[in-house]
């Protein structure tokens, strides 16, 4: 039996496991499929329940988050602020200083603290990207900035999120010859990278969710972004399209389009607003040049972490191995588009890296990006937990391209296709492998263990 070709109307539908699947009855093809997803998702739950997911966290003091409630005098006034600010679309405010009255993406905020945006099996995650997938829209703005088209939702229970709208088939790779600062965004890839960032237990990608979004009903009929509006059209096919302002593809010929009305796109749950938790913008010392003929100092300078190394903040506590930590989740989905980063900025130096902004992440499966490897390659060094983890990952016990199968099934898309191909699947495998045969090298080349690895979870002798 010959794995049938890939049929022209539906390519996103097939992967190779569907291509081998593709020889069996009708009515064993779901029973299997079932059942692989049920062992994907029994592997998933087991990582989860590992003790490098539970031991670990790092411990902060109760008042270490972002974010706090105001206290009893001033909750009165608050509560009349709120009324009188209610517009018509939001639903009743409803919500109090208790904690159970506080919608998902209120808990959200609340929650952020030093070290992470979520805690490890938050409970109010399920409900937050439920919310992001199903609730009202009421309003849908571009937003301003960056080099793509995005839109800000809002949702009648005064939640927001970032949307990006699908661009490309899953299928698709990029095109060799685009620099990665003109690829296109992939919705799919913010969701991916949401996913892989929680498996790798980090949890510094805000939770994303996949949706289909009516172009007309939720975005057309009830934008008051008048740039936006005016780039509505029906496509020949009579699919109802827009494009949007901004700096790069934004365009008829680069029109994002429903069929003929939903659109697919990526929700990421809206930080808190910047008023009140400003955030600072750091500059990736190991940013690419930008240019299509210029090097950057990093790809002609060996030794350049030792300079790196000295420089503040990058001298103390995490910064460098959250900086590699950053590196190693970009390198497995093979993301160049590090230009900055940022922090909270109330946390000062001494607090996680928000990993934002993976759209141009998995855009393609049959080649690795070694450069983007370099910062682990020049200063070796890496966390400890974060060492232990990829192992984990890397044993068939817990493959991380199984648990990322699993954990994308979850996604409301994945009815729709699967999130990743398989080919981007089994890439996440092989690049695994690689970073882990990098520290290798590292730990060949040091004297000491701890030259190389920051034991980060020194209570923990697994
Ligand atoms: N979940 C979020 N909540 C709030 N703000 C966000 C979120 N994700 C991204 N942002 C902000 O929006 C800006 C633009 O988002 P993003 O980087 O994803 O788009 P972009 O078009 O790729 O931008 P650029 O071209 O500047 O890289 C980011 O610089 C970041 O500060
Ligand atoms: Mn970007």
């Amino acid at each position: 039996c010959e794995p049938s070709q890939r049929p022209q109307t539906q390519p996103h539908n097939l992967t190779s496991a569907n291509l081998t699947r593709s020889c069996s009855t009708s009515t064993a093809k779901p029973v299997r499929q079932k059942r692989v997803r049920e062992a994907d998702l029994a592997k998933l739950e087991a990582l989860f329940s590992h003790a490098l997911y539970t031991l670990h966290a790092p411990s902060s003091p109760d008042d270490d988050t972002l974010l706090r409630i105001r206290t009893q005098e001033t909750e009165e006034h608050n509560a009349q602020q709120w009324l009188s600010n209610s517009k018509e679309g939001y639903d009743p405010v409803q919500w109090n200083s208790s904690t159970e009255t506080h919608p998902p993406w209120l808990r959200f905020h609340l929650g952020i603290s030093r070290w992470q945006l979520y805690q490890h099996r938050d409970t109010n995650l399920p409900a937050l990207l439920e919310q992001l997938s199903t609730h009202r829209i009421i309003s849908a703005v571009q937003k301003t900035g960056g080099t793509q088209l995005k839109l800000v939702i809002t949702f009648s229970n005064y939640g927001q999120a970032l949307f990006k709208p699908m661009k490309q088939e899953r299928y698709e790779e990029t095109n060799v010859n685009l620099y990665y600062f003109s690829d296109f965004e992939r919705h799919n890839a913010e969701i991916a990278a949401f996913h892989l960032d929680r498996i790798l237990g980090f949890r510094r990608v805000p939770p994303v969710v996949g949706r289909l979004v009516d172009v007309i009903k939720e975005i057309k009929d009830i934008t008051t972004d008048h740039k936006l509006a005016r780039t509505f059209f029906n496509s020949p096919v009579g699919n109802s399209c827009f494009y949007g302002q901004c700096s790069y593809y934004c365009s008829t010929e680069h029109a994002v389009c429903g069929r003929p009305r939903a659109i697919e796109g990526s929700l990421a749950a809206m930080l808190p607003d910047l008023s009140l938790s400003p955030r600072r913008s750091w500059r990736n010392p190991w940013r690419r040049s930008y240019s299509r003929s210029k090097l950057a100092l990093w790809e002609k300078t060996p030794a350049y972490c030792d300079m790196v190394k000295k420089t503040p903040p990058y001298d103390r506590g995490t910064r460098l191995v959250d900086l590699i930590d950053m590196t190693i989740l970009d390198f497995l989905q093979s993301n160049m588009d590090r230009h900055h980063y940022e922090t909270f900025e109330i946390f000062g130096n001494n607090t996680f890296l928000l990993h934002l902004d993976h759209g141009r992440a998995f855009g393609r499966y049959s080649k690795d990006e070694p450069s983007i490897l370099t910062p682990l390659v020049q200063c070796c060094r890496i966390r400890r937990s974060t060492l232990l983890r990829l192992r984990l990952l890397s044993s068939p016990q817990y493959r991380l391209s199984d648990v990322m199968r699993a954990s994308l099934s979850q996604d409301p898309l994945a009815a729709v296709a699967p999130l990743l191909t398989e080919p981007h699947l089994s890439a996440l495998d092989r690049r695994l492998a690689a970073v882990l045969q990098r520290v290798q090298r590292c730990l060949l080349q040091h004297q000491h263990h701890h030259d190389v690895i920051y034991d980060d979870i020194t209570d923990y002798s697994g």
